[in-house]
């Protein structure tokens, strides 16, 4: 039996309620991406893009189609199962790094596998690995005020690492930086997705950066007009 695709989405349809109707944000959109595949979501303001990744990340339930993530169908799951999937094998990458104030760039990656439960001695190695994998080992005791916002969203894309998920999704990673440091993180989201063999969305504006990405998903009023097809 094959291995099934890290994320696979299948006939999602996403209806918000609006005054006495529905807005339909995604309408029957089938996307698929594979370990390693960086796939670039594109597409007008409004068009769903967000909804899209929230849906992903089984941040919202969609009203009809599948959400599966590494094999498990979510539609299936209690909202904790939910939250224990999401955790071990989705990384979420915001626009606003949303780092802690108070912590240095190696405690925003060792916190979080702390309250898992995890070994302070394992966590405090994985942590100094991805640190070094996005070029920060030099300010891993730098506090985020301390750091650029190119380094802070390094930071981000490594906390968003740490429990070694099989999808990375991604909304606007360079909305806040200027072309060079938008550039060299896009080129670390790609570096980073072959390897780990991570599945990894992204939502961008920045067509120049597309010829890094291994598929382009364009989204238009909830379709996808270049759907990805889906092998199951
Ligand atoms: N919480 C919500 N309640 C009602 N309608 C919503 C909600 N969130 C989004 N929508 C609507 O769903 C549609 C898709 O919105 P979405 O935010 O997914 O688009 P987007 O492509 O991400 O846009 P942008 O590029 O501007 O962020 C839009 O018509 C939007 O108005």
């Amino acid at each position: 039996m094959s291995t099934p695709a890290p994320l696979n989405l299948l006939n999602v349809t996403l209806q918000y309620p609006d005054g006495g109707g529905t807005t339909t944000a995604l309408d029957r959109v089938s996307l698929t991406a594979e370990a390693g595949q960086l796939v670039a979501l594109v597409g007008p303001s409004g068009s769903g893009k967000s909804s899209l990744l929230a849906t992903a990340a089984t941040l919202v339930r969609p009203n009809t189609g599948q959400v599966v993530i590494d094999g498990t169908d979510t539609a299936g799951l209690k909202d904790k199962e939910l939250t224990t999937l999401r955790r071990e094998k989705v990384g979420i990458i915001f626009q606003q790094p949303n780092l802690l104030p108070s912590l240095t760039a190696v405690e925003q990656l060792t916190i979080s596998h702390h309250l898992r439960g995890k070994s302070a001695k394992a966590a405090g190695s994985r942590a100094a690995e991805l640190l070094d994998i996005v070029g920060l080992s030099a300010s891993a005791g730098k506090l985020p005020h301390q750091l650029s916002g190119g380094q802070r969203q390094r930071v981000n894309i490594a906390r968003a690492l740490m429990g070694s998920p099989k999808v990375l999704l991604v909304d606007e990673p360079t909305a806040a930086l200027d072309h060079e440091r938008s550039a060299s993180i896009i080129a670390l989201l790609r570096q980073v997705t072959t390897e780990f063999s991570v599945a990894t969305v992204m939502v961008t504006h920045d067509t120049e950066f597309v010829p890094l990405t291994d598929v382009v998903a364009t989204m238009r009023d909830g379709r996808l007009t270049t759907p990805v097809l889906t092998d199951v």
